[in-house]
């Protein structure tokens, strides 16, 4: 496939066969995606100039200091799906509940669902590190026509229609699978397009990298401290590398590249894990095995767990393969009490 000369709504017209939509809906979801991500960008690329950093002065429901840029994004990317009315409803971080979109003719015929980080890496955001946006997209499962129910959303990550993250870094990208593979795009600022720059991304089988808040070691399951050993003894091809930038899309979109895996497990302080299944694992753990890559919680596949709560948090090992399943092998040989 070639690169850089395919837009990213070119794209998608292009291989139409994979984003299972007739009517273009989709095509004018990921377009909206699209333009918010711009807008966002267009503020993030201005942080230092415009009153936009630092705390919103209000808490979200999982308890975090929002972030102006937090705020902002949720705004952005909210307004856009609801302005084009084009999704039926969604759920965000930074929202306490789903939020339902009726349309015009409050019909509520729109058949796709978005969850979405609209701002991930917050910590990041006053300190000129990159940050991110991930978003989910699933068809409802409710009839259309009827109200949007909770139903839509608690789906498993295995029903995702498509799933994709914007990281706002040395440049704008936007990584996108509908379950075909996961390509990436470039944004040009000078034209405002988003151009194939990344096709067929694929994780590396193994990798040397492995992306963990070591500060936390203490709280960590045996399993964890483990396998961290095993990372850095000296070794056949290790000890490996450590890198933690503090924003999940870019320490995905990193390993990614160049092979590696991304771990937060349960601690003390998040005896559940710190990521959240809906709107960060399921999109990541989507992403990563169209990649070729491996999402788990420790013991099961990310993409099986059945949702009971829209923030609920889980432990996430991420990236390439054999890493994912060499740190699998180390959990189980406690019993899961004892790593969580
Ligand atoms: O600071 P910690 O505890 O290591 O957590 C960093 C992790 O938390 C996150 O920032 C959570 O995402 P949000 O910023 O969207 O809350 C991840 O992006 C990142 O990998
Ligand atoms: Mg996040
Ligand atoms: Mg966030």
């Amino acid at each position: 496939m070639k690169k850089n000369n395919l837009t990213l709504g070119e794209f998608i017209i292009e291989n139409q066969k994979h984003y299972k939509s007739t009517s273009g809906e989709f095509s004018r979801l990921i377009s909206s995606i699209k333009l918010a991500a711009k807008i966002v960008n267009y503020k993030v690329n201005k942080a230092g100039l415009v009153d936009i950093l630092g705390d919103a002065g209000d808490t979200n429901i999982q308890g975090e200091d929002q972030q102006k840029l937090d705020v902002y994004a949720n705004d952005v990317f909210m307004q856009t799906l609801i302005n084009r009315e084009i999704v039926c409803g969604i759920a965000s971080e930074e929202e306490d509940d789903y939020v339902t979109i009726k349309g015009k003719h409050e019909t509520n015929e729109n058949k796709y669902v978005v969850l979405m980080d609209p701002l991930d890496g917050s910590s990041n955001i006053d300190v000129n590190v990159s940050v991110g946006t991930i978003f989910s997209i699933y068809k409802r499962v409710t009839p259309t026509g009827t109200p949007v129910d909770k139903i839509d959303f608690l789906q498993r990550g295995n029903q995702q229609v498509a799933a994709g993250y914007v990281v706002y870094g040395t440049s704008t990208m936007l990584v996108l699978t509908s379950g075909s593979g996961v390509n990436g795009f470039t944004l040009n600022p000078a034209i405002g397009s988003f151009y194939l720059s990344h096709p067929n991304m694929k994780f590396p089988e193994n990798g040397t990298i492995y992306s963990i808040n070591e500060g936390n070691y203490v709280h960590f399951p045996q399993g964890v401290k483990d396998y961290l050993k095993y990372c850095q003894e000296e070794k056949e091809n290790r000890p490996y590398t450590s890198r933690y930038i503090g924003s999940l899309v870019s320490d995905f979109h990193r390993n990614m590249i160049k092979g590696g895996i991304y771990i937060y497990p349960t601690s003390t302080k998040n005896p559940k894990g710190k990521l959240r299944l809906l709107y960060e694992c399921n999109p990541m753990a989507f992403l990563a095995e169209q990649a070729n890559g491996k999402a788990s919680d420790g013991y099961v596949r990310i993409l099986d767990i059945k949702p009971t709560e829209l923030h609920q948090r889980v432990p996430f090992f991420c990236g390439s393969k054999s890493m994912v399943k060499k740190l699998e092998e180390f959990m189980a040989k406690y019993p899961k009490d004892a790593n969580y």
